[in-house]
């Protein structure tokens, strides 16, 4: 390709970055074009034109340098800012496009209304009815009240059967009087519903007649919508500081025998009418939806982490010289080290692919919301299986990609100034929230043991499943030649899937068969069961940039995706298999293809990252604006080690 051609090229940049760029093989435009779709991308290009115009939108000083209350007064600043310009800037029906504005502007960090547009709207769009969405929904999307999604309690995240919060309903005053009975049935974690909220989506216990009826949901006024003071019987806080996420204000709720109209119950599956008469919702996890909403969109946030990590990495490892591999020329850039490519390109793989893959997960979630609509409940279980699974096996492996993108850049990446310490955090609370990793993983192995009895009975799973009753031909990978093409690699993908879990699902039926009880036998299964789980997300995922690739129409691009395709099915085969790696192809495309993400300075906040590549005067500049450096001596010197060395002197003297 021409080096005219590399839309990243700029004058006065680093010329180490610059030689880079000019040996790019594709026009970074195009990939971006893929790695986004192409509308996203030319409205991501779009929207930080428009936030360089408006300087009020600017962090007022690198994040890592403020206090945890300048943070979370910097996101307010912000999102208030950004409510004035916000209509002019980008669709807000669009969410992709929305979260693009969030993260140039706000960053990762939190901000006052992430919870409120993640799981507040979804939840009522999702379990309101058409009357209760007219009263809250189009309130909430003016952003006239502000909500969270408040599910958690301090004894128990998992298992949502178990929570403490009752919802009883009173049939003689058409109310619902909730309660936290218990130290443990306190919300806690919800996000910003410390201090920014005013009102939640509580989900709690319904009882009727003293009958239990599992987890339902509840519209709750927290704060008074012109004071924003607390409401009666309800008390809220923060709670405290965590690894990451500090411009949050996560917090705790206690609910007092709080009264409620009926009506706040959100009845668009559930229903519980005037005189107590219960009617079940048509599918029983309906009430989950809020959740399976967030996970299908949390496989594209956490494939842009990794890529921030990596474009941060491979830019600095491509301006950082130290040592030689010939003795006799220049130190080299640690790039051309094999450990260093080894380190960091199959991560550039994964992070190509799990874009693709959330770009699918999206699709089935927009696919399944229609058809419920429609009345048709089919859906559900797959996407369920299919998210659950995505989830868990990319915000693990996103993590682990960026602490090797962190530990690729040294000392420095150690730094705040390489901003990695807090992508890595933000990054690894995705393991977490919204179902623990390997709890999710036995969701999706429930799925596949379906899957398998339904083999055994003889019938064929269509959908992802499909491959469990292809009949394995071969037995070993022995028998695999990777010259075969890339189909070949996929069959050897479901071969070794396919072996897991059948012999997940025989193991689980031996233990069935010894008399073990149903839970005691799958407990005892559950490692072999979540690393059936695990390849077959992985075999989802590589088939899905296997297919992906083959509708790319532009050569250059389709060929340099093809170069990570194939790094990508070696490397994910030898992780669970032993098998030959090739990486060698991908280290002239290294910087186009970390530039391709378009991640502009502003979005990175990282010095190490910078596009023009001029490191260490921004190091440099950056030492020198720490808080600690705006006193030559610091007071805490003068009030603690300063009289202790001045004592020690004088003893000495003695
Ligand atoms: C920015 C973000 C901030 C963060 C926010 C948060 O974290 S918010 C807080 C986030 N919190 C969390 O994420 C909490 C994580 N915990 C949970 O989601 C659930 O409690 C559970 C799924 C672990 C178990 O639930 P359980 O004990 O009720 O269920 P079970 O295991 O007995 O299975 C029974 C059947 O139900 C099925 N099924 C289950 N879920 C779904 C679904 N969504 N859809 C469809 N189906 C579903 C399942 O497949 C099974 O089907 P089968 O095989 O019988 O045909
Ligand atoms: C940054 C962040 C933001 C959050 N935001 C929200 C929010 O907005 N709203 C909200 O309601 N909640 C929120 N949460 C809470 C979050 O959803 C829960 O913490 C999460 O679902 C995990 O549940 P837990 O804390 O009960 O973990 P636990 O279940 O206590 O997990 C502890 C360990 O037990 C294991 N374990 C538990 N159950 C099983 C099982 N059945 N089988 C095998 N192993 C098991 C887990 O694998 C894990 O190793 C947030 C959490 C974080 C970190």
């Amino acid at each position: 390709m021409s080096a005219h051609l590399n839309a990243a090229l700029r004058e006065g940049d680093n010329p180490e970055l610059t030689e880079e760029r000019r040996k790019a093989t594709f026009d970074t435009r195009k990939l971006a074009d893929e790695f986004f779709g192409s509308h996203l991308a030319r409205r991501r290009r779009e929207i930080a034109k428009a936030i360089d115009a408006i300087p009020e939108l600017h962090d007022t000083k690198p994040l890592p340098f403020m206090t945890r209350e300048e943070k979370v007064e910097e996101a307010a600043r912000k999102v208030f800012t950004l409510s004035k310009h916000i209509t002019d800037i980008v669709d807000l029906s669009n969410n992709r496009e929305t979260q693009s504005l969030n993260e140039m502007v706000i960053g990762i960090e939190g901000m006052p209304i992430s919870l409120h547009f993640a799981m507040f709207i979804p939840a009522l769009q999702g379990q309101a009815d058409d009357e209760q969405k007219r009263e809250w929904l189009d309130r909430a999307i003016r952003m006239e009240i502000i909500g969270t999604y408040a599910q958690t309690e301090l004894g128990h995240g998992t298992n949502l059967r178990m929570l403490e919060t009752t919802a009883t309903y009173d049939k003689q005053n058409k109310e619902f009087i909730l309660n936290s009975p218990t130290l443990t049935s306190l919300k806690w974690w919800p996000g910003n519903m410390g201090k920014s909220c005013n009102y939640a989506i509580v989900v709690a216990n319904l009882i009727i007649d003293d009958k239990l009826l599992g987890p339902h949901s509840f519209m709750v006024q927290l704060r008074d919508e012109n004071s924003h003071e607390t409401m009666p019987n309800i008390q809220i806080g923060d709670i405290g500081p965590k690894m990451a996420y500090n411009s949050s204000d996560n917090g705790f709720l206690k609910l007092s025998n709080l009264r409620i109209p009926r009506r706040n119950m959100l009845m668009k599956h559930a229903k519980v009418q005037e005189d107590g008469t219960y009617k079940k919702p048509p599918h029983e996890k309906l009430a989950y939806s809020a959740m399976v909403h967030v996970r299908s969109h949390m496989i594209t946030q956490h494939a842009m982490l990794l890529a921030y990590a990596l474009s941060i990495s491979t830019r600095y490892s491509c301006i950082r010289r130290q040592g030689y591999i010939d003795p006799k020329k220049d130190e080299v850039k640690v790039i051309e080290y094999q450990t260093q490519q080894h380190r960091l390109f199959p991560h550039i793989a994964r992070a190509y692919a799990f874009a693709f893959a959330g770009t699918e997960s999206i699709r089935k979630f927009e696919i399944m919301k229609r058809s419920l609509e429609a009345g048709n409940i089919e859906l559900i279980a797959d996407l369920h299986a299919l998210t659950s699974g995505l989830k868990a096996v990319v915000t693990y492996l996103a993590g682990q990609g960026i602490e090797q993108a962190r530990q690729a850049c040294g000392g420095h990446g150690y730094s705040m100034a390489s901003y990695m310490g807090e992508i890595y955090g933000v990054g690894i609370a995705g393991c977490t929230y919204e179902g623990e990793n390997l709890v999710m993983m036995q969701q999706l192995g429930r799925y596949l043991i379906k899957a398998v009895k339904s083999v055994k009975e003889g019938k064929k799973p269509t959908g992802y499943v499909a491959y469990l009753a292809h009949a394995g031909q071969r037995h070993s990978l022995i028998d695999c030649r990777p010259n075969e093409g890339y189909a070949e690699h996929i069959r050897a993908f479901e071969h070794i899937a396919r072996r897991q879990t059948f012999r997940a699902a025989e193991r689980l039926q031996k233990y069935e068969n010894s008399g073990l009880s149903t839970e005691q036998a799958w407990n005892n299964c559950t490692v072999e069961l979540n690393r059936a789980s695990r390849l077959h997300t992985r075999l989802f995922i590589a088939c899905n940039f296997y297919e992906r690739v083959l509708d790319v129409e532009d050569m250059a691009v389709r060929e340099v995706l093809e170069d990570l395709l194939h790094l990508h099915l070696n490397y994910e085969l030898i992780d669970i298999a032993s098998y030959a790696l090739e990486a060698k192809k991908i280290r002239p495309n290294a910087v186009s293809l970390v530039d391709s993400w378009e991640i502009t300075d502003r979005e990175h906040r990282s010095v190490l990252g910078r596009r023009d590549g001029h490191v260490y005067e921004n190091l440099f500049k950056w030492a020198k604006s720490s808080d600690l450096n705006q006193n030559d001596v610091l007071p805490s010197h003068k009030k603690h080690l300063l009289p202790m060395m001045l004592n020690a002197r004088k003893q000495s003297k003695l």
